[in-house]
């Protein structure tokens, strides 16, 4: 029946593509974002493959995953820890893992990259991919700061194309931004939309905008914060109270950047930079290249800013 499908969808022109409903999801990156959005797509009923470049990045991928679900049926079924536990094994089981992007991209109704924020690899993946996909398999991308438009440039599939971007943690954050650029057709777009929903989320609609809605505003805010650190105005420790005293934000800037991922920052900010040199928004922030120089990374790495004794996963 699956190939059935894959052969009448291949028979599509791409204008003729109706509204996907997507229940196989291939998952490019099974870092921070791919393991946190796999756990959300396999909680909803999907079927998901995690892909990346070595089987035990996505052993300790898959091991988060059960971390995170943990946390979650702690909750949900605080007083039937055997029924939590069975919640646990039945999501695992909607998740399988491969090193092989393009035999998963074959099966899937929706491809999302979540790999490292780099325009180039994004590219290539997604132009290996177009070649083997079916027809009917709509791509996006969770990049926080590449156009869109780049990112699908090397395929052929420009009107099943899109962004998804998720927030981290995935399992807590319920925005998502449905990001469309101007070739993408209103059935990817509303596919989506109610793809986000489905996975419990509150979807926004985006344009292909530098930093889409929240990052345009969130990356000043903490690139300031920077500022005023190395301006001597502030130390970090108190910069963070006062935004989280003061403002009502869960963590503060340094804190943030460090749950982020200091190189993810780095990417972004150098990428920003190299298209735009003369803003000095996007000037080098020495705090951050060096920290990312001596490899810590941030919460994930065990130190960043600040140093913590446990790793997030
Ligand atoms: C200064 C540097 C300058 C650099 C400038 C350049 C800037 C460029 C930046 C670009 C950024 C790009 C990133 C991007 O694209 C978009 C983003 O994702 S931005 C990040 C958005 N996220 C946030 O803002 C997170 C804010 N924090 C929070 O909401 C909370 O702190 C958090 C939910 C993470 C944790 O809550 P907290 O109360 O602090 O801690 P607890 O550990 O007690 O957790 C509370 C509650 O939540 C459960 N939980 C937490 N994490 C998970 C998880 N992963 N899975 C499952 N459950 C989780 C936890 O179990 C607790 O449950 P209880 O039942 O309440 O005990
Ligand atoms: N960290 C964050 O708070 C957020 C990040 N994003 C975006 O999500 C994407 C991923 O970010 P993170 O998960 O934080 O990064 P991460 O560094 O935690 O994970 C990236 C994963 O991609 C894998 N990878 C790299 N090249 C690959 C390839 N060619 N094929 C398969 N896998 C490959 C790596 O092995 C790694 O496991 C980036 O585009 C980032 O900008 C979006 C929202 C929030």
């Amino acid at each position: 029946m699956a190939f059935f499908t894959r052969q009448l969808c291949r028979h599509f022109s791409s204008s003729a593509v109706r509204n996907v409903v997507i229940k196989n999801v291939t998952i490019i990156g099974g870092g921070q974002m791919g393991a946190g959005i796999a756990q959300v797509a396999a909680t909803t009923g999907h079927s998901v493959t995690l892909v990346d470049t070595s089987d035990d990045i996505l052993k300790t991928a898959v091991k988060g995953i059960e971390g995170s679900l943990k946390r979650v049926v702690k909750k949900k079924f605080a007083d039937k820890p055997e029924a939590g536990e069975e919640f646990i094994q039945k999501v695992l089981r909607n998740v399988s893992t491969s090193t092989d992007s393009g035999s998963a991209a074959q099966r899937s109704d929706l491809v999302l990259e979540a790999i490292v924020e780099n325009l180039k690899i994004k590219q290539d993946i997604f132009h290996q991919l177009d070649k083997v996909a079916p027809e009917h398999t709509i791509f996006a991308s969770n990049t926080s700061s590449l156009p869109i438009t780049d990112i699908a440039s090397t395929t052929s599939r420009l009107d099943r194309f899109g962004g998804l971007h998720f927030f981290n943690p995935v399992p807590m954050m319920k925005l998502v931004e449905v990001v469309a650029t101007s070739a993408t057709s209103k059935e990817t777009f509303d596919s989506l939309l109610n793809f986000s929903k489905v996975l419990g989320k509150t979807p926004v609609s985006c344009k292909d905008s530098p930093g889409f809605i929240v990052n345009r505003l969130l990356v000043p805010y903490l690139v300031e914060a920077v500022r005023l650190h190395e301006r001597g105005h502030g130390s970090k420790e108190d910069v963070d109270i006062a935004m989280k005293l003061g403002a009502g934000h869960p963590m503060g800037p340094f804190e943030l950047a460090d749950y982020v991922g200091l190189d993810t920052i780095k990417f972004i900010i150098d990428g920003w930079s190299a298209k735009d040199p003369s803003n000095p928004l996007f000037a080098p922030i020495e705090m951050l290249n060096k920290l990312v120089a001596e490899g810590k990374l941030g919460k994930k790495t065990g130190e960043g800013f600040y140093k913590y004794k446990r790793l997030i996963k």
